[in-house]
């Protein structure tokens, strides 16, 4: 188009006719008249700003260029050859970090797409990086969408980059000194710079992360550990320090985050943040949403020291296991002194029982280091070598199952554990630890104490774990009605919070409404479940029932009263 032309087309705009010219460009038009009081044929030549200026604006954008770095570095690789020019400004439109090819210099240069330029609109008129900071999107500004006859040869397309409070910190443009006509020519440079921007806020979330946790989301496995799409940073309560544009999409309403609990944000806690690190297969990582939908979610433990949390007396992920059983009281309490020490720790329980998960939970409540675990079975001394040849620094290494340890890698673990002083183990096991069976060098290596979970049989806190999973696995508050509650609590439960959770997901699935109700209620799988036959005697009752009166008196339909009397008729006592 003439510049002639292209000026009476301003006009015809401004005087309100529709020409076809994308929203954005035209609103950009009249700011460029009314506003800034511009003439579309001046040729000014390019804004630079001072060197002592351009030394500023690098300063204060220090962070964000060093979290750019390779995203940038990767994307000039990807478009090379082909004439692209990569500018970084601050969000003030100078610019502070350019990638172009040397062979252009002196025509980049002139052009104003060179170190220190300023694209700001009131200074540059309609262009990319001027109408991506007014309109905080990705725009393409190709050719005579520029306001000023100077910059129409040029074809720009530019991102948004936003730091972690959701502030407009930086603006990515991809250009073009000469173009093919058609805008959608401009398609994929639309894509490479949208995407490398939301690279460069993830670089830039995790460089300020390190002493917190962060949970990063992806639509699929595939890209989760990878590439993923949105990140958010929480501290040990779980309140939202940051998050990328990508997850502020995430949230409901698009409301204010900073400070809330992710809970309130997102369908998880601060507590599920363990079963969300990369030791778990990519497909079991999931997180639900409130909207319904679900994501992947891949939870990093903060790197750097931070003060450990002594007691944990405030709640976190110990206080988060359980709903006031006295036992579990008294093994959580032991579990935060240990915490923060360095004693190795053998978690003991029936399967089921939340073994792994205290595991994580004594992590994340004492250490401050990297968490290594490492499933015991058909475990060779080699695999153990070489999981802990890359361990740099402190590391919490889990030892799943260890009771499936083959005798023939137990010296190589030993003799691993004596080198390596920065491991601290914790190992699981099914087994009753006084009859487990290892090599005694290896089990005092291991067990400096025992940490016993009771079966959830035995436990007095199902009807608030029922509650607790409930309301993590349903967008809506679902209940239990009375009769399917009570059938819950007397089962025997021989899978433990894993078949409890189980048990819940079918009863879910199966409910028609927000009630679940009997008939939604699984069979119970294992015949160990089953309810006790009219065979059995008292003793097998109570000892199914974890000597709780309250649920052998709703196993045998009978009142608790009736079931004391009958025990001391049958002189019969709870184990000492
Ligand atoms: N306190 C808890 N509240 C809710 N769910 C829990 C709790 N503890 C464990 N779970 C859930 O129960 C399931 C089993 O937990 P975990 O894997 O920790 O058990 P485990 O004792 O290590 O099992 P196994 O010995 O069979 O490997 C997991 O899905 C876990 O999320």
């Amino acid at each position: 188009m003439s510049d002639r032309r292209h000026v009476e087309e301003i006009e015809r705009v401004l005087g309100g006719t529709q020409t076809g010219r994308d929203g954005f460009v035209s609103a950009s038009w009249r700011r460029c008249v009314e506003l800034y009081g511009m003439d579309p044929m001046r040729r000014d030549p390019a804004h630079i700003v001072t060197e002592t200026e351009l030394r500023d604006h690098r300063k204060q954008a220090e962070r964000m260029i060093g979290a750019a770095r390779s995203s940038l570095q990767s994307l000039f690789r990807q478009i090379a050859g082909q004439n692209y020019v990569l500018l970084l400004t601050d969000a003030k439109g100078v610019c502070v970090d350019f990638f172009g090819d040397d062979l252009f210099l002196d025509d980049l240069r002139t052009a104003g797409l060179y170190l220190g330029s300023n694209w700001s609109e009131d200074l540059a008129g309609t262009c990319g990086v001027g109408a991506c900071i007014v309109t905080k999107q990705p725009v393409t500004v190709h050719q005579d969408d520029h306001f000023g006859n100077a910059h129409t040869p040029l074809s720009c397309t530019a991102a948004p980059i936003f730091d972690s409070l959701g502030g407009l910190a930086a603006i990515l443009d991809i250009s073009l000194l000469r173009s093919p006509t058609p805008k959608r020519s401009q398609n994929l440079a639309m894509s490479l710079v949208t995407n490398a921007a939301r690279r460069v806020e993830m670089a830039n979330l995790m460089a300020e992360s390190r002493r917190d946790w962060v949970l990063r989301l992806s639509d699929s496995p595939e890209f989760l550990d990878v590439d993923p799409e949105a990140a958010v940073r929480l501290d040990g309560s779980g309140r939202v320090l940051g998050y990328t544009r990508g997850a502020a999409r995430l949230f409901p309403d698009g409301g204010e985050v900073i400070g809330r609990r992710i809970d309130e944000v997102l369908g998880l806690t601060v507590d599920d943040l363990p079963d969300l690190m990369r030791d778990r297969p990519t497909e079991e990582r999931i997180v639900e949403m409130r909207d319904g939908g679900a994501l992947f979610g891949h939870a990093i433990a903060p790197q750097a020291p931070r003060a450990p949390l002594r007691g944990d007396r405030r709640g976190g992920p110990l206080a988060g296991l359980s709903g006031g059983d006295p036992a579990m009281t008294r093994l959580l309490a032991q579990a935060a002194r240990l915490a923060p020490t360095s004693v190795p720790l053998l978690i003991a329980g029936e399967t089921g029982t939340g073994k792994t998960k205290l595991a994580r939970a004594i992590h994340m409540a004492g250490s401050a280091g990297g968490f290594l675990a490492l499933d015991c079975a058909g475990l060779t001394a080699q695999a153990v070598r070489q999981a802990c040849g890359e361990i740099g620094g402190p590391t919490t290494l889990l030892l799943r199952r260890i009771e499936d340890l083959p005798a023939e890698t137990a010296p190589a673990l030993v003799a691993l554990l004596d080198r390596c002083d920065v491991l601290r183990p914790l190992s699981t096991t099914c087994a009753v630890p006084g009859v487990l069976d290892l090599p005694r060098p290896l089990f005092h290596r291991l067990a400096g104490a025992v940490l016993d979970l009771p079966p959830l049989r035995q436990r007095q806190d199902i009807g608030w774990l029922l509650d607790r999973i409930l309301r993590r696995r349903t967008p809506e508050d679902m209940r239990l009605s009375p009769s399917a509650r009570a059938a819950l609590l007397g089962r025997r439960w021989p899978g433990n919070l894993r078949e409890l959770e189980q048990v819940l997901d079918v009863a879910i699935a199966l409910c028609e409404g927000r009630v679940i109700d009997l008939p939604d209620l699984p069979p119970p799988v294992d015949r160990a479940a089953e309810p006790l036959g009219p065979g059995e005697t008292l003793e097998q009752v109570m000892e199914a029932c974890g000597w709780n009166m309250a649920r052998a008196a709703r196993r045998l339909g009978v009142n608790r009263s009736t079931v004391l009397r009958r025990l001391r008729n049958a002189g019969l006592q709870p184990p000492a």
